[in-house]
């Protein structure tokens, strides 16, 4: 019996792993009976503890991470020797419940989350989505058949990698499962998948799904904690993969722990992508990018465009139109249709947010709207982790909310005068996530985001994401991608094998 008054602390929402109807009532609440480890094709009881308790479930243990890692590894026997027209329909099933199952699993991450139901549902079709393009891709993964002279000829095989980890960050939680897991179940592997404590309940309905689905019992599984818990994952001697999304911090010490058993690693990290507005976009796109490259998830996306680089022509204009529409935005209780923001994840990270709108304050910059705590109406959600988004001006490259990862609803705008000007200053940072470019220019569209150093640009957008597309970092954001076709080669390894069709020439 997890979780009944932990995640309750965690949130002003109440939790359980059973969602009630939406049309019943004004906030979430879950009724938990039922263990939050999956392994070997059902929930478990953990068989262990790491000693450490977050909120109050129990955090897997070296013991359970041993017994989930050994059930992917007998699972893996089996799905890696399925053929790839198999694994597609299994997947294909798998987003097909997914989508049956849509309101519910929404329904579920908002409460797990905080996110709005309408970003939940978006969240939701991604993840099908995912399945489906991976599934897909699993029937027509195949190597090469290479001539040699004589006859003899080589071929390569691409295997898959054997039992994946997948370490997860709590802002997109279930979509952050699949976006994970589709391309290594296509490529063949197993995978134990941990969520992050703070939203650890919806990657179990994606098991469950798997499971039903049709997938061997014991090829994804889910394991429960924090950093203990991904220690163990990292350094276990029988995974062969990890692939994490998070922090920089915690991406270096997985890249460390990885680095010991020389197990390659995808990492999905942090970011403070520019946006950069020229005089000559269409402003009311331009504006509706800058809203969507900032508040989407109350503004906790690692690839949001935070530094709006507006051209000085067009600065005032563009500053009161996002403005305008920034105080539009519906705050309130994220199960209700028409909120479009919810409450940030928990109390010490909105403390960190507002924290960074003081600091920002004392520096110089302006608040033109939000950047405090917002108390909804209704009196069930008054404690809860609620600011109103904030839009900051007279910014400079040196403040501190114009270079570090905020991860809340806080856009610095800054003015510029030249295109050679705009593109140093958005590429003088460490991190290289995304940047984002409106303009009518066509050429100076594709010549600014050729010199911009990003793993994804955006043209005239932002923050949209078709699973056809990889995703992934420069610098400091990571290496590695997930999502688009690249992502096959992430997930498998491939094999030559060299066939001699004459005889040996030996030097000796
Ligand atoms: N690039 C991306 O795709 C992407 C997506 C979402 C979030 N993020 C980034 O994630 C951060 C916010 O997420 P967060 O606060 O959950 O990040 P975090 O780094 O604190 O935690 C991420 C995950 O790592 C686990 N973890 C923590 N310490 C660990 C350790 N020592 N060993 C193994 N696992 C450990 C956590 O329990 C959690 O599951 C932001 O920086 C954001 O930009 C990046
Ligand atoms: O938060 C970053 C961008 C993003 C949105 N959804 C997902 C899912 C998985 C990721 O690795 C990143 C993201």
């Amino acid at each position: 019996m997890f979780l009944r008054a932990g995640l309750a602390a965690l949130s002003p929402l109440l939790r359980s792993l059973r969602p009630s109807p939406v049309a019943a009532m004004s906030t979430g609440t879950f009724v938990v009976s039922q263990p939050l480890n999956y392994r070997g094709g059902a929930r478990v009881e953990p068989a262990d503890a790491s000693g450490r308790v977050i909120a109050t479930f129990t955090c897997s243990g070296e013991k359970e991470v041993n017994l989930a890692v050994q059930n992917a590894k007998a699972a893996f026997k089996i799905w890696s020797q399925k053929s790839g027209m198999e694994r597609c329909r299994i997947l294909l099933e798998a987003a097909r419940i997914i989508r049956e199952r849509e309101d519910e699993i929404a329904t579920m991450e908002c409460i797990n989350n905080g996110k709005s139901i309408f970003e939940a549902r978006l969240d939701i079709d991604i993840s099908w989505q995912c399945l489906e393009y991976y599934a897909g891709l699993a029937a027509s993964m195949a190597g090469e058949h290479i001539q040699l002279p004589g006859g003899s000829f080589g071929y390569t095989r691409r295997e898959p990698l054997g039992v994946c980890v997948g370490i997860g960050a709590w802002n997109y939680p279930f979509q952050i499962a699949s976006w994970k897991s589709a391309p290594a179940l296509a490529c063949g592997n197993a995978m134990v998948f941990k969520p992050s404590p703070f939203t650890p309940v919806s990657a179990l309905l994606l098991a469950e799904i798997y499971s039903e689905a049709g997938v061997p019992p014991g090829l994804f599984n889910v394991v429960q904690g924090g950093a203990a818990t991904g220690q163990f994952l990292c350094q276990h001697p029988d995974v062969a993969k990890v692939s994490f999304t998070g922090s920089v911090p915690t991406g270096m010490k997985i890249m460390e722990m990885s680095a010991k058993g020389i197990k390659p690693v995808t990492l999905e990290l942090g970011g403070k992508s520019p946006l950069i507005i020229f005089s000559d976009c269409d402003m009311n796109n331009a504006v509706k990018g800058a809203l969507m490259a900032n508040f989407l998830t109350q503004g906790q996306v690692c690839c949001n465009g935070t530094r709006v680089f507006v051209q000085k022509e067009i600065l005032d204009k563009f500053t009161e139109e996002v403005v305008k529409q920034t105080q539009r935005i519906k705050i309130g209780d994220p199960l209700l249709e028409d909120t479009r923001m919810g409450p940030l994840i928990n109390r010490p990270h909105l403390e960190r947010v507002l924290g960074f709108v003081k600091v920002a304050k004392e520096q110089g910059a302006k608040v033109l709207c939000g950047g405090d705590i917002y108390v909804p109406e209704d009196p069930k959600l008054k404690d809860g982790y609620y600011m109103r988004p904030c839009v900051l001006t007279n910014c400079r490259d040196d403040m501190t909310c114009v270079k570090e990862e905020i991860f809340g609803p806080v856009m610095s705008i800054l003015s510029f005068d030249t295109e050679a000007e705009v593109l140093e200053r958005a590429n003088d940072t460490t991190f290289g996530l995304a940047a984002g470019v409106f303009t009518r220019d066509i050429q100076r569209a594709h010549r600014v985001v050729a010199e911009l150093q990003a793993g994804t640009c955006f043209i005239n957008n932002y923050n949209v994401s078709p699973v056809e597309l990889p995703f992934g970092g420069y610098k400091k954001s990571g290496f590695g991608r997930e999502n688009g076709r690249v992502t096959i080669e992430y997930y498998s390894q491939l094999k030559t094998v060299c066939v001699e069709m004459g005889d040996v020439e030996s030097a000796f």
